[in-house]
């Protein structure tokens, strides 16, 4: 790092920030694997710490396989929550979405309830100790699951958030964008609306265009819902693509305002954006359109939330100013109400531009 990319670091670190895209079994830090390693007895073939160069997407799948396989037991979902949402603190992230999928896994006795049970348990005894950082969780949906999984996920999604204090709240929809159709679970994610479950949907990773208008239509158009886009890498009009369902796609977005996270990083390890230079994050911010810069995976792709503001500030010349306006501006996009967004906004203003 030369000395003004640490200067950056140094600044995008102080920064209190929020993270809004981050799964639980993908976000382990080094030092956290080890410990699941040894908790678990074994590296379940885990050769490489992460995935260091750019691959197909399905290598990533493959590789959060066999990560959820360290991860069966209470004991290692609550460690895996905590080292997660201290790691994020360290990294000065005061707002956190975690989002997990809920595993049921007979031989260690897992219950999907008992899975998000842990986590939260994880997230109360960090309340607890005063660590500084509000955490939310978002119960995910794997698409690879079906219909009926998904419609109990939302019961449990539902319960929780009820049963909680709002710790949980709302889903995501998340999992291998090639297989399955999103457009199967459109009524699920309706009902989830109706019980104010808000929605953070994996949308637009890879070009699939029908399932990303099916969904975003029958989701935002007629239903005012807090939606949020994971990804969102082929929803913009380009160059390439003027296919008038992308546009209808675009309008849609930016007529709704509906925010997207970005994952920088993680678009370029997959292989679906070319380059941090092609990355979509750079349309939509010239737009002033809402996009959050997110992690999705800082343990599988060895970066941090501090590392992907540096990686866009560097490459789209954001100095101090833009950088803190920016933020500013994530904090919208929050799943919380306005008490926790002054909070947050406050916490920003305090750190002076040097
Ligand atoms: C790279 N882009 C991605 N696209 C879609 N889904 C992804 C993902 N990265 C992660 N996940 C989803 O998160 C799960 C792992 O965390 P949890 O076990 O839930 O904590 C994966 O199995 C997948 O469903
Ligand atoms: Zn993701």
């Amino acid at each position: 790092m030369d000395i003004e990319q640490e200067e950056i670091y140094v600044f995008c670190h102080s920064l209190p920030k929020v993270e809004l895209h981050a799964h639980l079994n993908t976000s382990y830090s080094r030092q956290t694997l080890e410990e699941l390693m040894d908790l678990k007895g074994g590296s379940e073939g885990i050769e490489e710490m992460h995935i260091s160069s750019n691959k197909d997407i399905d290598e990533s799948f493959t590789f959060f396989t066999k990560i959820q396989k360290l991860v069966t037991t209470k004991e290692a979902v609550y460690l895996l929550t905590r080292r997660v949402i201290e790691e994020f603190a360290q990294d000065n992230v005061k707002y956190l979405e975690l989002r997990s999928t809920p595993k049921e896994i007979p031989e260690t006795g897992m219950t999907r309830e008992l899975y998000m049970r842990t986590m939260i348990d994880a997230v109360k005894d960090c309340q607890k100790e005063g660590l500084d950082i509000v955490v939310r969780l978002l119960v995910s949906i794997d698409r690879r699951h079906g219909t009926n999984i998904a419609e109990i996920t939302i019961e449990l999604a539902e319960k929780l958030m009820q049963e909680e204090e709002g710790l949980v709240i709302g889903i995501d929809v998340s999992g291998d964008p090639k297989v399955g159709d999103a457009t199967d679970l459109i009524p699920v994610l309706i009902e989830a609306g109706k019980r104010n479950l808000k929605l953070a949907l994996h949308l637009a990773e890879l070009p699939l265009y029908a399932e990303t208008r099916n969904v975003l239509k029958a989701c935002c158009q007629d239903n005012s819902f807090p939606v949020r886009i994971g990804h969102g890498t082929y929803l913009h009009r380009s160059d390439q693509q003027e296919k008038s369902s992308e546009n209808e796609m675009e309008d849609l977005v930016l007529q709704k305002r509906i925010p997207l996270e970005a994952c920088i990083t993680s678009n370029l390890r997959t292989m679906t954006v070319d380059s941090v230079e092609k990355h979509h994050f750079k349309y939509w911010y010239d737009k002033d359109h809402p996009i959050v810069i997110c992690t999705d995976g800082k343990g599988v792709y060895n970066t941090s939330l501090t590392q992907e503001y540096v990686t866009a500030a560097t490459v789209f010349n954001l100095n101090k100013e833009k950088i803190k306006a920016y933020i500013e501006k994530t904090i919208d996009c929050i799943f919380e109400g306005d008490v926790i967004k002054e909070k947050l906004r406050q916490k920003l203003r305090d750190i002076p531009i040097k």
